[in-house]
């Protein structure tokens, strides 16, 4: 392997933590947005007496999200695991919302 200085390493450390930083604040803001929409999504169904879940919708996301995931070089395995954890919390906010409006 290629030897590299320690401050060309460090140099190259500090550029692709930058790159790091950046994208992290790209996902918070995009997954802010994500939970504005879905808690609009959550009113609207405790309004209607809808079910918080909706098991179908989710086999179609996590089908097209792995699929996105396979092609763009991620594991689709992760790609699934985090949509399942943001979509564990997005019911847990709906039933809230449920509850709330059976008050
Ligand atoms: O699309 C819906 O019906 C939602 O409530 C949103 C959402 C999601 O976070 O994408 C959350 C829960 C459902 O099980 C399916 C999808």
């Amino acid at each position: 392997m290629e030897h590299v200085s320690a401050d060309d390493a460090r140099a190259e450390l500090h550029r692709l933590r930058s790159s790091i930083d950046n994208l992290d604040a790209a996902l918070v803001h995009l997954l802010a947005e994500r939970f504005k929409c879905t808690e609009t999504v959550g009113r609207l169904k405790a309004r209607a007496g809808m079910p918080p879940a909706d098991p179908a919708r989710e086999a179609v996301q996590i089908a097209r999200l792995r699929s996105m995931a396979e092609s763009s070089g991620l594991d689709p395995h992760f790609a699934e695991k985090i949509l399942n954890v943001i979509i564990a919390e997005v019911i847990r906010n709906h039933e809230q919302f449920a509850e709330e409006s059976d008050d």
